[in-house]
């Protein structure tokens, strides 16, 4: 009884940004990513009716008890789904550099979503593994699917319909998605505590809900015309606000470095070259830029010559969940 699955990172390019309900992780809004071909979690799950609690390597070597804590309540989700009381054997390795800036929590709860159920003998659809996935990050749910992805969230209380769906295969848009990687000195508020803080104390927050769901439905018609420009101007200015959501938030947090600005002002000056490039900020100094494969070399130059860039992993789009051997 065992399966190994493979969930790549997204990068959300409207972002979720708020929950309504903390215990089930359903959100306040809708999001869109898109899931990267460069970084992956890989994980192999074991039930073994022989073990008296989960067990949790991590890239190796045996997990810290808070990861291991942290993975073994969504195993408990996973169980409840099933009814199933065997504890697991978990194996999971990250090709995500942990500095990349990449949150490796969405490919990490994804795989590990994936590879239980799937060792458990169930077959599921995307739509039930993404409100799987979801329990156990929010972003998780995007990276059942490859491509670009929309989470929806939902209208109901016990989130049966707050999960991802499919909006255009990696193969059909050929972007280039680069992660501008700078030093990050302060200890960072987590994306969970980050958007909790700003929905119960941002005076923006109520902006944000009022104009996010514009930014996600001019999102989903610039994919469905392969708009650019459309869709970098829409990205570019929901990451903004989303960060404006912080500044305003009691205390206030930026996640910003002084590196972060010099990206953002590289992605201007690109710009007035006329090179369409556009970037999106998570919760982190990282600054992703987005631009046409045809503006890839031009812009992995400009921004690798910025001096506070430690960095430039350059991605384009990647698959939804794949299942070993590998
Ligand atoms: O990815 C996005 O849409 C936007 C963010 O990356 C912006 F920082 C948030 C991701 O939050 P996540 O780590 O999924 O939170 P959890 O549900 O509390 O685990």
């Amino acid at each position: 009884m065992e399966a190994t699955a493979r969930a790549h990172t997204n990068i959300a390019l409207i972002k979720y940004w708020g929950k309504r309900d903390e215990k089930l992780f359903l959100p306040m809004n809708s999001s869109l990513s898109i899931t990267l071909d460069r970084f992956y979690t890989t994980t192999k799950v074991a039930f073994d009716s022989a073990l008296k609690a989960d067990v949790f390597f991590l890239n190796g070597k045996p997990a810290i008890d808070a990861e291991t804590t942290k993975i073994s309540r969504f195993m408990d989700k996973i169980r409840a789904f099933a009814g199933e009381k065997r504890y697991a054997y978990i194996e999971s390795q990250n090709e995500v550099p942990i500095a990349a800036g990449l949150a490796s929590s969405a490919s990490g709860m994804a795989a590990l979503a994936a590879a239980a159920v799937k060792a458990l003998g169930i077959e599921v659809d995307g739509r039930t593994l993404s409100i799987l996935a979801r329990q156990g990050s929010g972003s998780a749910c995007r990276s059942i699917y490859g491509g670009f992805v929309e989470w929806q969230k939902g209208e109901k209380a016990d989130g049966s319909d707050s999960h991802a769906v499919p909006l255009l295969s990696e193969d059909d848009w050929d972007l280039s998605i680069l992660s501008c990687l700078v030093e990050s000195k302060q200890k960072k508020v987590s994306s969970r505590e980050g958007m909790k803080r700003t929905v119960s104390t941002s005076p923006f927050y109520k902006a944000w809900l009022e104009t996010v769901e514009t930014d996600l439905a001019a999102a989903k018609s610039a994919i469905a015309a392969r708009d650019f420009t459309m869709l970098g101007r829409v990205l570019e200015a929901n990451a903004l606000k989303m960060h404006a959501t912080t500044i305003s938030a009691n205390p206030p947090f930026l996640y910003w470095q002084s590196a972060t600005l010099d990206v953002m002002q590289e992605v201007a000056l690109l710009r007035e070259r006329g090179i369409e490039a556009y970037f999106t900020i998570d919760a982190g100094p990282n600054v992703k830029v987005l631009c046409e494969r045809k503006d890839e070399e031009t812009v992995y130059h400009a921004l690798s010559a910025i001096p506070s860039v430690r960095e430039v992993l350059v991605c384009h789009p990647g698959p939804g969940i794949q299942y070993g051997p590998f």
